[in-house]
């Protein structure tokens, strides 16, 4: 099911964070990160062991060592569902904030609403909500959380159902990619997949309201998606950057796509073939913008580590094994309160 799309991404080089004077005034549209159509992949969701399409995993493996961004198209996603879904979700936002106040997150519950949120220890300017994978049955190291659903005070019976049905239908995006990605590795696609059978993945719906001074605040400070990969719906406004050879370029919307980045988990499985590249979110002034990432995140037990295929004499293994539970423990704290220097992917690396 092809959604309407346009061939190409123009982003625009937005500024060096350092040199602003050196900054070109535009950059070629080789310079973005690209479109891949993954329509030869999606048909091959149902049969993990099978090799995938050898061309597009090799333009999923470029873009994963380049950018740690691309679009996807041919995804398979019905318009639809997404349409249903963004009407949900600014629907949820617009409810008076006492009735989101009952849904609230907090130190016992990582799922829920939350307007509170701390990226790098400053306040991001965004209200958010979560959902996860598992519903609290994942609590084997006590942080899984339960989803918090609006009840009937909150007028809105087709949030939960479509919530539901868009959060599967993304991981289905997400695991066809995370089958490329191991491929990409010179691995059996399904390499990863029993990282992921009680995976710990979440959906975040975000909503970024108008910021009066967009200069003096982020709706995301600059930071890396922990988790293996992430399933991006953005609105459309261009607010969305990453960072790439220390110059901050647009990753602008594109209509039918989704914007995925690989995260520190699959940095540290590829032995950083694949980066898990810093981004952030710029404040507007006068727009409102949603977006919906989906973190395809492993199990708590997961212990990741450079996988063989990925480590030789030459290229030796540039990290240590890391727990998923205890590092998730250690980023949701630093969520809420300002915990001084967060737990860091950096912090494993084997000097
Ligand atoms: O809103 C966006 O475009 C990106 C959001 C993001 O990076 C995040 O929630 O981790
Ligand atoms: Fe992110």
């Amino acid at each position: 099911l092809a959604a309407p799309n346009r061939p190409s991404a123009p982003a625009a080089r937005v500024g060096a964070p350092t040199a602003a004077a050196a900054t070109p005034p535009s950059c070629a549209p080789a310079e973005a990160p690209p479109v891949i159509d993954i329509s030869p992949l999606a048909a091959r969701a149902h049969t993990p062991a099978e090799p995938l399409d050898g061309a597009t995993v090799a333009q999923i493996r470029d873009a994963c060592s380049k950018w740690g961004f691309f679009y996807v198209r041919g995804h398979g996603v019905a318009p639809e569902l997404l349409a249903r879904f963004e009407a949900q979700q600014a629907a949820f936002f617009a409810l008076p904030a006492e009735l989101k106040r009952a849904l609230k997150r907090g130190r016992t519950n990582s799922k829920g609403w939350y307007d509170d949120e701390l990226t790098k220890n400053k306040r991001d300017w965004k209200e958010g909500f979560d959902l996860g994978a598992q519903d609290g049955h994942l609590d084997g190291v006590g942080l899984d959380g339960f989803n918090q659903w609006p009840s009937g005070a909150h007028g809105l019976p087709l949030f939960e159902p479509t919530c539901r049905a868009y959060f599967a239908a993304a991981h289905d995006v997400a695991m066809v990619l995370a089958r490329a990605m191991a491929q990409g590795l010179g691995m059996p696609p399904d390499h990863f997949d029993r990282e992921f059978a009680r995976h710990s993945s979440y959906l975040r719906l975000n909503y970024y309201p108008p910021c009066p001074e967009p200069n003096a605040h982020r709706c995301i400070s600059p930071h890396t998606d922990a988790g293996a990969l992430t399933v991006l719906t953005q609105s459309e406004v261009r607010s969305l950057q990453v960072e790439l050879d220390g110059e901050w370029f647009d990753v602008p919307p594109v209509p039918g796509t989704f914007v995925i980045n690989t995260g520190d988990v699959m940095q540290v499985w590829s032995n950083g073939l694949y980066r898990a590249p810093l981004h952030r979110v710029i404040a507007q002034r006068t727009l409102e913008r949603y977006s919906a990432p989906y973190f395809l995140n492993p199990s708590y037990e997961t212990e990741y580590a450079p996988i063989p295929s990925t480590v030789t004499p030459d290229r030796p293994a540039k990290y240590r094994p890391i727990s998923w539970g205890a590092f998730r423990m250690s980023r949701f704290a630093g969520d809420f309160a300002d915990v001084g220097q967060e737990t860091q992917i950096s912090d494993f690396e084997i000097a």
